[in-house]
C-alpha cells in the first residue's frame, strides 16, 4: 500500500479531538476560531466552509466573518484589533490571498501572536526557526504528523522541498532540519531541477504547478508529498504531482485530494483547541 490518506487520518484525529474538547469544555472553556474572509474567491469559499464544519463537528464555536471585496484595510485592521481583545475567539485566521488593495503583511502582523492559529505572524515564524515553536503553520504541521504516522523514518534522510512560501516552504523545511533530515529548498529558478528532485528521499512539492512532478524527478522508494492544489481545464482538482506516474515509483505517497488538505484544516482545529487550553491557567 503506497497511499497516504490524509482523509482517513484526519477523520480519525477528529474523533479524538472531539473527546478532548469536551473535556475542555466541562472545564468551562469552549474552544473559538474565527475566520475572516475578504471578498469571493471561489477556492477560498471552499476551505472557509470545510473549516467551519470540522470546527462545528469538534464542538467548537465558530464564525465565518464575510466582508465585501471592497473593505479597506483599515476597516480589516479595526476588525483584527476588535477580535485580538474579544476572549471568546481563541484563534483568528484571516484567509489568504487578500485582495491587491490590502496589504497581507500588514493584516498578518495586526493578529495577537498568541491567537495566530495560522503561524504566519513573524513572531511565531521566529519562534519556529529558532526551535521553539508555539503556532505552527497547519499544513506542514499535518505533513509532519501524516510521515509520522506512515512510519517514515526522518533523521540523517536527504529532503527536498519544492517551493519556498512563508506558509509552506520555508516552515516545512524547518520542521523536517529539526527532526534531522538533510533539507533542501528548490524553487522556480533551481538548475536541473529533476535531478536534484531525484536525490530526496523525501520530497515535499509545493510549487503551485499542476502535474509537474513526472516520474523523472523521482527517487525509487522516495515518500512523495503533493501540496498543490490545481484545477485542470475541465475544473478537477490535481496536485503537483503527476500521480500515475509517480505512484508506482514512490514508497508512500499523497493524493489531491484527500491527502494534506484536510490534515491542514485538522492541525488548524488541534492549534486551537491547544491555544484554548493555554488560557485555562490565565
Ligand atoms: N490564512 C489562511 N490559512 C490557510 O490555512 C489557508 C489560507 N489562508 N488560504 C488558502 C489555503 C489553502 N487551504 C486549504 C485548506 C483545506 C483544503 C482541503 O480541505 N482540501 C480538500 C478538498 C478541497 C476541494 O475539494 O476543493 C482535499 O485536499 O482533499 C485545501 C486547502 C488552507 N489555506
Ligand atoms: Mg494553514
Amino acid at each position: 500500500m503506497t497511499l497516504i490518506d490524509g482523509k482517513a487520518l484526519a477523520d480519525k484525529m477528529a474523533i479524538a479531538l472531539k473527546d478532548k474538547v469536551d473535556a475542555l469544555k466541562a472545564k468551562g472553556v469552549t474552544p473559538g476560531l474565527v475566520v475572516v474572509l475578504v471578498g469571493e474567491n471561489p477556492a477560498s469559499q471552499v476551505y472557509v466552509r470545510n473549516k467551519e464544519r470540522r470546527a462545528l463537528t469538534a464542538g467548537f464555536k465558530s464564525e465565518i466573518i464575510r466582508l465585501s471585496e471592497e473593505t479597506s484595510e483599515k476597516d480589516l485592521l479595526a476588525l483584527i484589533d476588535q477580535l485580538n481583545q474579544d476572549s471568546q475567539w481563541h484563534g483568528i485566521l484571516v484567509q489568504l490571498p487578500l485582495p491587491a488593495h490590502i496589504s497581507e503583511e500588514k493584516v498578518l502582523l495586526a493578529i495577537d501572536p498568541e491567537k495566530d492559529v495560522d503561524g504566519f505572524h513573524p513572531t511565531n515564524m521566529g519562534l519556529l526557526w529558532s526551535g521553539s515553536p508555539v503556532m505552527m503553520p497547519s499544513t506542514p504541521a499535518g505533513i509532519m504528523v501524516m510521515l509520522d504516522e506512515y512510519g517514515v523514518d526522518i533523521a540523517g534522510k536527504t529532503a527536498l522541498v519544492i517551493g519556498r512560501s512563508n506558509i509552506v516552504g520555508k516552515p516545512m523545511a524547518q520542521m523536517l532540519l529539526d527532526r534531522h533530515a538533510t533539507v533542501t529548498i528548490a524553487h522556480s529558478r533551481t538548475k536541473n531541477l529533476a535531478e536534484v528532485a531525484k536525490q530526496a528521499d523525501i520530497l515535499v512539492v509545493a510549487i503551485g504547478m499542476g502535474n509537474f512532478v513526472t516520474a523523472d524527478f523521482v527517487k525509487p522508494g522516495a515518500v512523495v508529498i503533493d501540496v498543490g492544489m490545481n484545477r485542470d481545464e475541465n475544473g478537477k482538482l490535481i496536485g503537483d504531482v503527476k500521480f500515475d506516474e509517480v505512484e508506482p515509483i514512490a514508497s508512500l505517497i499523497t493524493p489531491v485530494p484527500g491527502g494534506v488538505g484536510p490534515m491542514t484544516i485538522t492541525m488548524l482545529m488541534e492549534q486551537t483547541y491547544e491555544t484554548a487550553k493555554r488560557t485555562l491557567g490565565k
